[in-house]
């Protein structure tokens, strides 16, 4: 029988709903969550997530700067930009698109965005808050995907949850937000030697390596959820995910297809921590 359908466009949908609803009423009280994004050279995809989360912000009714800067732009003149936007004060939020040239030190424009604007939840603070339970703002894949799963109505509670990828930006905070719902979590990576026989064992299995279609139906229990993390885009010019998606929807649980599934969960995560900033930042929460 084939597996349901987790529908991250319908889910984000719904979330993007009581956004809208919430950004109404502030906007009352005269305050409108401002969220500036930065893009650094011409990279095709970037371009493609960046114009979707300048899109969402019209949608919601956000106040919305976003920054194109030529790929030759110097780390220095970035900082300078990020510093300026980190006094701004119609910007509750700051984003760097990710990834930036080569010649920049991604780590240092992270740690230049001010912890209560980094909307990402990159930040090494938000990053050690997150692994010490402490209020954070969480990293927009992670906090999709865990949304995605609750709202499928799966309890973790007590699951064998096991994540395939331990990437800062999705592998490594998703486990961490599957320890908090109190699922027993396995991280396998490269250098795991057994993968298969461990995916085999997961009740709730997140894939987060990007290589297209790798996860066949041999790497799945019978009725376990799978979450696709994957974003590729193939030589055709369509996208696929990390999971060969009509091979393990036969024998999966509930399943989110790439297109549609987790990518507009990134965007919606995002707009939640841009209100979420915008509130703290007007002493509204
Ligand atoms: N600063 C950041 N950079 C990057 C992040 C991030 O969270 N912060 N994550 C990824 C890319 N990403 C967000 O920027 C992202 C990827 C995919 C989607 C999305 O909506 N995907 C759609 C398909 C879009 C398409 O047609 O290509 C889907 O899956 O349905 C949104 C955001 C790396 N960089
Ligand atoms: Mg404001």
């Amino acid at each position: 029988m084939t597996a349901s359908i987790i529908s991250g466009k319908k889910v984000s949908d719904e979330i993007r709903g009581s956004i809208s609803d919430e950004v109404k009423e502030l906007v009352s009280k005269n305050v409108v969550p401002g969220l500036a994004v930065v893009l650094v050279g011409e990279d095709a995809a970037s371009q493609v997530y960046v114009r979707n989360k300048e899109k969402a912000c019209h949608d919601l009714g956000f106040y919305s700067e976003v920054h194109r800067l030529p790929a030759e732009t110097s780390e220095q003149q970035l900082l300078a930009l990020v510093d300026t936007l980190n006094q701004q004060d119609t910007i509750d939020g700051i984003l760097v698109q990710l990834p930036l040239p080569s010649h920049i030190n991604e780590k240092s424009v992270i740690n230049a965005i001010s912890v209560h604007k980094d909307v990402d939840g990159f930040h090494p603070v938000n990053v050690g808050n997150l692994v010490i339970g402490d209020d954070s703002l969480l990293p927009c894949t992670p906090a999709g995907v865990i949304e995605l799963i609750k709202r499928a109505g799966v309890e973790l509670s007590g699951k064998h949850a096991v994540v395939i990828g331990r990437s800062n930006i999705v592998g490594k905070p998703v486990s961490l937000l599957l320890q908090r719902e109190n699922a027993t979590v396995t991280m396998c990576h490269s250098r795991t030697s057994n993968m298969a026989e461990l995916a085999r064992q997961a009740d709730v299995l997140v894939v987060a390596i990007g290589r297209a279609n790798f996860i066949d139906s041999s790497y799945v229990k019978p009725g376990a959820v799978v979450i696709d993390v994957g974003m590729n885009r193939l030589e055709n010019g369509k996208l696929a995910g990390d999971v060969d998606f009509e091979s393990v929807k036969e024998v999966s649980g509930p399943i989110t297809p790439v297109p549609g599934g987790v990518g507009p969960m990134t965007i919606t995560m995002l707009m939640k921590n841009t209100l979420t900033a915008a509130k703290r930042n007007h002493g509204l929460v």
